[in-house]
């Protein structure tokens, strides 16, 4: 009988979808990849087509195993992780969405988060969720799908539609329609879960008018959730791994104990600080997150979430064309002494932690005739690093013991002169892994977990390894500059006074 030893790894991202197989050393041996069209039907607005989603991820998981040579008889288990909080309804009886997505990054519910405020019920959700009224979280994007398509609420009501995050639905999909759930990372992001009785929360569907029957089933994050069905690969394989993107790689990170933290750079910037088995509360805005469950156990973390950091690079390759590719801003930052005085407030979507302020739009301060392609791309990694600062300034404040060291990963981690400037910032050392695929090197963990691949926390910790380590250069004089500048570019942006 062939032996399943290897891992196959979905992470299914804002802008593209992953597979990658993993060893049972937790080595990488196949990967493929895939971009996917982003909607911005208006201002403010983005939209994902499901469709897309599903076609890449089964794609993209054919071609790592066939690159890989290997039969699905070889994978004890598929992991899934996905970009957070993007909603999926979805037709019970014909698997079919019944919308587009709306995204984590989607603003088009501010006007009821506004509400939601002014009628004072940011304590009741801060309470049980852990989370602050914003149209980040799914809770109001279902709301509005159930009431913007047509039948759509009455059909809920009736039973007949399914709601999931992206996780959920790739699992429907895998099932062929047979299993509904999510985990507790993903249930946690809706504003829907209470994260300390660890269910759904009534008074919380109420008052979001979400109806309780379109709700996935919540499972820890090492769990057997289905099998895939006929014909999608040539044998089943158990999906056993499931976690939101950023709660993955902080478990792909190895981070397990109370005090480590990691930060990730892909589409936004999310960094996460275990708390143990204490669900800490910020005084500072910040988010009391699940951090994994195993046998029944929940992790905690606290979160600080930036929306734009790769975004922005991206931005500035396919927005208006200043760079080729993401790699090219290492060489520009390099090429200029300084930003010339030019600041990037990336707020594309809003600003995230501590500002939580879904009205603000981006700006680029200090423009003068000598500004080059260079120095705004030096201005967007820059940014990246002060909002950086900001997450980290703000956990002290809480009183969050702070980690010596942070570990980075991520697409954008790949660039050395944004980890060397976040070293500098933060005043800390930054350390890069050998493989920065952590978030998917994440679910393939949960998974092997589940399965006996791996058989604890320890053999998991064992494989993490540094490749680099950054450490702080910069004169504390430069660095009080250039950060002074960075807060009065922001108070520039808020679209309210802070
Ligand atoms: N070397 C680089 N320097 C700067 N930004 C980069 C680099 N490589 C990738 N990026 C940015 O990182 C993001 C891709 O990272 P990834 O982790 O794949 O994101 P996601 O999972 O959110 O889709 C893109 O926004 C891209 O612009
Ligand atoms: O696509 P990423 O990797 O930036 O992650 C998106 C987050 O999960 C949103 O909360």
């Amino acid at each position: 009988m062939t032996q399943a030893t290897h891992l196959l790894a979905i992470d299914q991202g804002t802008t593209s979808t992953r597979a990658i197989v993993f060893n049972g050393q937790a080595r990488p041996v196949a990967t493929a990849q895939a971009e996917f069209a982003q909607h911005y039907p208006q201002p403010g607005w983005v939209e994902h087509d499901p469709e897309d989603i599903w076609r890449d991820v089964l794609g993209t998981a054919r071609e790592a195993l066939a690159k890989a040579g290997l039969s699905a008889r070889q994978v004890a288990a598929i992991g899934i992780t996905n970009q957070r909080e993007t909603a999926v309804i979805w037709d019970r009886a014909t698997g079919e969405p019944i919308h587009r997505a709306i995204v984590w990054q989607d603003r088009r519910t501010a006007d009821v988060c506004q509400a939601l405020k002014s009628d004072g019920a940011e304590p009741l959700v801060g309470a049980r969720t852990g989370l602050l009224i914003d149209p980040y979280f799914s809770g109001t994007k279902v709301a509005w799908m159930l009431d913007h398509v047509p039948g759509a609420r009455a059909r809920a009501e009736r039973g007949e539609l399914a709601f999931g995050t992206i996780d959920s639905f790739l699992l429907w999909r895998f099932t062929g329609g047979r299993v509904h759930a999510t985990d507790v990372t993903n249930a946690g992001r809706t504003m829907l879960y209470d994260i300390h009785r660890q269910c759904w929360d009534e008074d919380l569907c109420r008052l979001l008018r979400v109806p309780l029957q379109i709700l996935p089933q919540v499972h820890d994050n090492a769990h057997e959730f289905g099998t895939t069905a006929p014909g999608l690969f040539d044998a089943p394989i158990p999906i056993a791994g499931m976690a939101g993107d950023q709660q993955a790689a902080l478990f792909g990170q190895a981070c397990f104990g109370a005090g480590e933290a990691k930060s990730t750079y892909g589409t936004g910037c999310f960094m996460l600080l275990n708390t143990g088995e204490t669900a800490f509360t910020s005084h500072n805005r910040l988010l009391t997150t699940p951090a994994y469950r195993l046998g029944g156990r929940m992790t905690y973390a606290l979160e600080g979430s930036i929306f734009v950091a790769g975004a922005a690079v991206k931005w500035l390759r396919d927005g208006i064309g200043v760079i080729t590719h993401a790699r090219d801003t290492d060489d520009m930052a390099t090429q200029v002494p300084d930003s010339h005085g030019v600041y990037m407030v990336p707020a594309f979507a809003g600003l995230g932690a501590p500002h939580w302020d879904p009205d603000a739009r981006g700006a680029i301060f200090g423009l003068t005739l000598g500004s080059t392609q260079a120095h705004l791309a030096r201005a967007a990694l820059e940014a990246v690093g002060y909002q950086t600062l900001d997450l980290a300034r703000t956990m002290e404040a809480d009183g969050a013991r702070y980690p010596a060291a942070l570990r980075v990963d991520g697409g954008m981690a790949a660039n050395d002169w944004l980890c060397q400037f976040l070293a500098d910032l933060l005043e800390t050392t930054v350390e890069r892994p050998a493989h920065l695929e952590t978030t998917a090197l994440g679910a393939a963990f949960f998974a092997g977990l589940a399965t006996g691949v791996w058989s604890g926390l320890d053999d998991l910790a064992a494989t993490w390894t540094c490749s680099r380590r950054f450490v702080p250069v910069m004169d504390a004089a430069k660095r009080q500059g250039l950060v002074a500048g960075w807060h009065d570019a922001v108070s520039r942006t808020l679209s309210r006074p802070a």
